[in-house]
């Protein structure tokens, strides 16, 4: 019978990757996306650069937009302190419940908080709910249409602060204009981009890096 696309990355995983072992997922996800079936996993090249971020910040507090299938869930939680607080939003059930066996699988599922909902929703009530002040990096990864709405939500909110670190996949495929256009042209943020590539293609992308400075 038919096999979703993220049922068969979940098999993937638990097929070749071993549990507890976070590197072996991440290779298992890369190995089965450039061998078998492209999907929206964020990729070893661009992963490469998330690690070198998250791992430069050093957060204590992280959020992510879009988590999939939990591919970067998996490379950001892996690189975390223990104190650190990690919140993944997906508006996708689907890929919420395969996501949270991928976690499990990796023996993360200590590490990370996976909300189900609307970001628009979830937003604004993370400082009650979680008890967490500001976000020292957020990586945006859902609806390319709502980086620029949820970063500016983010502000109105409170949750992000002078240091605050963003870093967007996507601005150039699918593509993200009006946040890109924002952000560059606001005081608020030093802005720049990682060269990279379209996670397991040749098509050129960047990871948009954004420092606020204000
Ligand atoms: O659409 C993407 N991601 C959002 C998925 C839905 C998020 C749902 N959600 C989660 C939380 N709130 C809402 C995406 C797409 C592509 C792509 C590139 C080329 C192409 F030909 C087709 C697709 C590459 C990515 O790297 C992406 O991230
Ligand atoms: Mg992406």
């Amino acid at each position: 019978q038919f096999v979703s696309l993220r049922q068969r990355i979940l098999s993937a995983v638990q097929k070749n990757a071993t549990r507890g072992d976070p590197r072996s997922v991440i290779r298992a996800i890369d190995q089965f996306c450039s061998q078998k079936e492209w999907a929206m996993n964020v990729g070893n090249e661009k992963g490469c650069i998330l690690d070198s971020v998250v791992s430069e910040v050093n957060p204590a507090t992280v959020l992510e937009l879009g988590t999939y299938c939990g591919y970067s869930t998996v490379r950001i939680a892996s690189l975390l302190p223990p104190y650190a607080k990690f919140i993944t939003l997906e508006f996708n059930p689907d890929f919420a419940a395969v996501a949270r066996q991928v976690i499990a699988w990796a023996g993360l599922e200590d590490k990370v908080q996976l909300v189900e909902g609307a970001s628009s929703d979830w937003i604004p009530k993370i400082k009650e709910q979680f008890g967490i002040k500001t976000f020292d990096l957020v990586f945006l990864d859902h609806w390319k249409e709502h980086y620029l709405s949820d970063t500016k939500l983010m502000e109105e909110c409170g949750l992000l602060r002078k240091g605050s670190v963003l870093l967007a996949d996507n601005v150039i495929c699918p593509g993200a204009p009006d946040y890109v256009e924002y952000v560059r042209s606001s005081p608020r943020y030093k802005s720049h981009y990682f060269r990279s590539h379209l996670e397991y293609t040749k098509a050129e992308e960047n990871l948009w890096y954004l420092g606020i400075i204000e």
